[in-house]
């Protein structure tokens, strides 16, 4: 469970980035987080993995309050959390297969365990047979199947993930959201933001818009409602 009770965020440039965010996501939930550009939707994801702290307000995941979080202690959160960029953000010298196994190592799992868990993941998103390859000699969709992959390597609760079709042509963003889709079958919370129209009125799910810092509409199965 995700919950924010009356989140403000005022960054310390004096920009009111979250003006009293209120809300709860159920586990297994899938909820797009949409609105227009500038509007706090960044910022309101950065808050579920403690990138951004509120100015003011409670953010509690799974039971547990983030402003209770020691700074030490934001890895260990994190474990719990997948998080997914626009820009992939994999590690160029590091081969698919080094750069999914990279989570598992720094929390010393065996090596039978890694290599069993990371192949179970590349066979998620269909890259099993690219495993030795290096980022820079795979497609955008691919990158971004290997970065969902790592998300997700260490099992968490909930996976986060900020305008993860942002960089991809339309087919490729359809095969990442049937990833994600697949992923939340299995449980795990999926909370997105995104400006992908299309796909919010294809795929219905809950929709959470944002707009001046606040939450403007929240529906279930709901519409993308912008034009752009
Ligand atoms: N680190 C920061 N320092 C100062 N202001 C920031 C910072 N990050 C974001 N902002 C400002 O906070 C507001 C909300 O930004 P945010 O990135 O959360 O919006 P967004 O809805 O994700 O936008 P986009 O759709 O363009 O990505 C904007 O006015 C932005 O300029």
């Amino acid at each position: 469970m995700i919950e924010m009770q009356d989140v403000y965020k005022t960054y310390p440039n004096g920009v009111i980035a979250l003006n009293g965010i209120s809300v709860r996501i159920k586990q297994g939930e899938f909820v797009y987080v949409v609105g227009p550009s500038g509007a706090g939707k960044s910022t309101f994801i950065k808050m579920m993995y403690r990138e951004e702290k509120p100015t003011s307000g409670k953010i509690m995941i799974n039971g547990v309050n983030l402003a209770n979080i020691k700074d030490s202690k934001v890895p260990l959160l994190r474990r719990n959390i997948g998080i997914v960029f626009q820009d992939f953000k994999l590690l160029p010298k590091l081969t698919v297969y080094e750069n999914v196994a990279f989570a598992l190592e720094v929390i010393e799992e065996s090596p039978k365990n890694i290599r069993k868990r990371v192949m179970e993941v590349l066979d998620l998103v269909r890259l099993k047979h690219k495993a030795r390859f290096y980022p820079n000699e795979l497609s955008g969709g691919e990158q971004q199947r290997v970065s969902i992959a790592r998300s997700i390597v260490n099992n968490p609760s909930i996976v986060i993930a900020d305008e993860p079709t942002g960089n991809l042509d339309p087919d490729t963003s359809w095969e990442i959201m049937d990833i994600f889709e697949r992923i939340n079958d299995r449980g795990t919370t999926i909370v997105m933001a995104t400006h992908n129209r299309e796909i919010v009125n294809t795929i219905r799910k809950r929709v959470i818009a944002i707009e001046r810092g606040k939450i403007a509409r929240d529906e279930v199965k709901g519409e993308y409602g912008y034009e752009t």
